[in-house]
């Protein structure tokens, strides 16, 4: 039996079997091959083999994640039908060159053309020539390749790292939880495993390389263990777990129609996280009271192009449609640190989250931001939209990206298009120089939004993604509470609502300590909705007050969990 210790980022037991997605070597040798035709008719066979199960997945991915993720497999089918460069691999071959290495020999010459263009679309052209030619070569070496969006039967991925645009394609009816490597609590990975609702495990360090491809899994996502080969006892002892972890989740339902309040009456709001307009479901069923932060970066992702001001405009009026005057936080453009756009072609850069990212890149590539404003503007009359900016750091900063919204309202308006009067303007606190001068920007903003997942980043210098400085990720630590209530303060002074969007709204160890400074509004992913209300519910602000005290008296982070999980006990 092996038994793995990682990071439990997203709860629930889950038992299946394991998918392990290892990358297979695929080495090609020159050779010196004889019958020609029967090369040819090789390659030529591998290409309709490689075809046939393109046009499976696009199929499957059609009907799970919908028509515009799978246009990326019609552009892979579409390279696999391209004359020139089946032409050059078959001339190769004609030389008798074996196919693998006409193959890679042709392929090899696109990519590097298409790689030195400077231009987007055709650099991304060279990822997908890549992706087509490791396809073609297993094919040719009958070398099977891992493919998420192939499973159709109950499993539990185990993989070094999964991409947050691999995660978004997973198909939850089948891939019952993943377990990684690599990875942090608050990478978008993680967050989007926790709003698809499913159990997952990060940072184990060793699981790609020790748990054997179809073996018997369990995973843990509550206490980060996972199990291979379990005996008889571990598997009832967990089967009853996950029938309880089920009752607890039906027992909770009662909270989605009662108010977010706490038990001496004081209101609050308990909004959800999405990435994509799908994600708006489950906040609403869990009785979400609205949306605190819309990933909209994830708009741009997995695709090869921009998207327009139309389309963009589409799915913005759709989510406050949905939300039927709810209020929805939507967030500009994040791109950068882990989540990436490859069309953009930004420049690799050896620190990424210290780079250029989010703002700074939308307030120097001023037509990408001003296109996202206007559809944003442009749908603001279908609801109660609330605009925030991110990674803020400056006063600068949110100044000119105000400016600039200001100034495509104005264009707007005097095109005839309406602009809602009750738009709000806000932004993100999540850098600490942000937050020490939280009371300056709540004098210009309409609301400030705590961005913790990168706040304790930037305040410990501990990388939200890796799980070797994970220790020094600490959300209750002094400094990191200090800053927040500087920012709970500074937005009241000015009279200014103040919301959380990270994930530490939804910790049930934070909650009353950000209940208790004063936090109006709490933003998570969908799945803590319910239990979040539920604490609230059993919480008094007031009784809190002096608890509030004695945790600002205590040192180091450990001391305060200690202190608040006792307190909940006693309560
Ligand atoms: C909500 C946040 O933004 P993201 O996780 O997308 O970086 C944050 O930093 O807390
Ligand atoms: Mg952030």
């Amino acid at each position: 039996m092996l038994e793995l210790q990682g990071i439990a980022v997203s709860s629930g037991i889950a038992i299946a079997k394991a998918y392990c997605l290892v990358e297979p070597e695929l080495p090609v040798e020159k050779m010196e091959i004889e019958n020609i035709d029967a090369e040819i008719a090789r390659l030529n066979e591998t290409i309709i083999k490689t075809k046939s199960v393109l046009e499976t997945i696009r199929n499957g991915m059609t009907d799970t994640v919908g028509e515009e993720q799978a246009a990326i497999i019609s552009a892979h089918l579409l390279i696999l039908e391209d004359p020139e460069m089946i032409a050059s691999m078959k001339d190769k071959i004609k030389q008798h060159a074996n196919a693998e290495y006409a193959l890679k020999e042709v392929t090899d010459t696109f990519v590097q053309l298409f790689e030195s263009m400077d231009n987007a679309y055709m650099q991304e052209r060279a990822a997908d020539i890549k992706d087509v030619a490791k396809r073609l070569l297993a094919g040719l070496m009958n070398v099977e390749l891992p493919d998420v969006s192939l499973i159709s039967s109950e499993v539990i991925i185990v993989a070094e790292d999964l991409t947050p645009s691999m995660t978004a394609q997973l198909d939850t009816r089948f891939v019952k939880g993943f377990v990684t490597d690599i990875g942090g609590k608050t990478s978008h990975t993680a967050i989007l495993a926790r709003a698809m609702g499913i159990p997952a495990i990060v940072g184990t360090k060793t699981a790609s390389k020790s748990i054997p491809h179809c073996s018997m899994l369990i995973m843990d996502g509550d206490s980060g263990i996972v199990l291979e080969g379990a005996t008889e006892e571990q598997q009832q002892h967990y089967r009853a777990l996950q029938r309880e972890f089920k009752l607890q989740n039906e027992s909770l339902q009662k909270f989605s129609s009662l108010p977010s309040r706490s038990a001496d009456g004081h209101s609050v709001e308990i909004v959800g996280n999405i990435s994509k307009i799908e994600d708006i479901d489950s906040i609403l069923t869990n009785g979400g009271d609205g949306i605190g932060l819309f990933r909209t970066e994830f708009l741009y992702m997995d695709r090869d192009e921009l998207p327009t001001e139309d389309e963009q405009y589409d799915v913005y009026k759709s989510v406050l449609t949905k939300l039927e005057g709810k209020p929805a936080v939507v967030r500009t453009l994040d791109i950068g640190g882990d989540k990436e756009v490859p069309y953009l072609s930004l420049p690799h850069e050896s620190n990424p989250f210290l780079g250029y990212r989010a703002i700074r890149i939308c307030l120097n590539q001023q037509a990408i931001f001003r296109t996202q404003l206007r559809a944003l503007l442009r749908a603001s009359n279908y609801g109660d939209l609330r605009i925030m900016f991110p990674m803020i750091a400056t006063l600068e900063e949110f100044r000119e990206a105000k400016e600039i919204l200001l100034d495509v309202k104005q264009q707007l308006e005097t095109e005839g298009i309406p602009v809602s009067e009750k738009l709000q303007i806000g932004m993100m606190i999540e850098i600490p120089s942000a937050a020490i001068i939280a009371d300056l920007f709540a004098q210009e903003a309409d609301f400030l939004s705590i961005g913790t997942n990168d706040l304790i980043q930037y305040t410990l210098a501990a990388d939200r993604m890796n799980e070797s400085v994970s220790y020094l990720y600490q959300p209750y630590h002094p400094a990191v509470l200090r800053l927040i209530k500087t920012v709970i303060d500074g937005a009241h002074l000015h009279g200014k609502w103040v919301g959380m969007c990270g994930e530490m709204a939804g910790d049930t160890t934070a909650i009353p300590i950000l209940l208790g400074l004063g936090l109006d509004e709490f933003s998570m992913s969908s799945s803590s909705i319910l239990s979040a209300r539920r604490q609230i519910a059993q919480l008094s602000k007031e009784k809190l007050a002096t608890h509030i005290e004695h945790i600002f008296t205590l040192r180091t982070s450990s001391e305060v969990e200690q202190y608040v999980k006792t307190m909940l006990m006693e309560m």
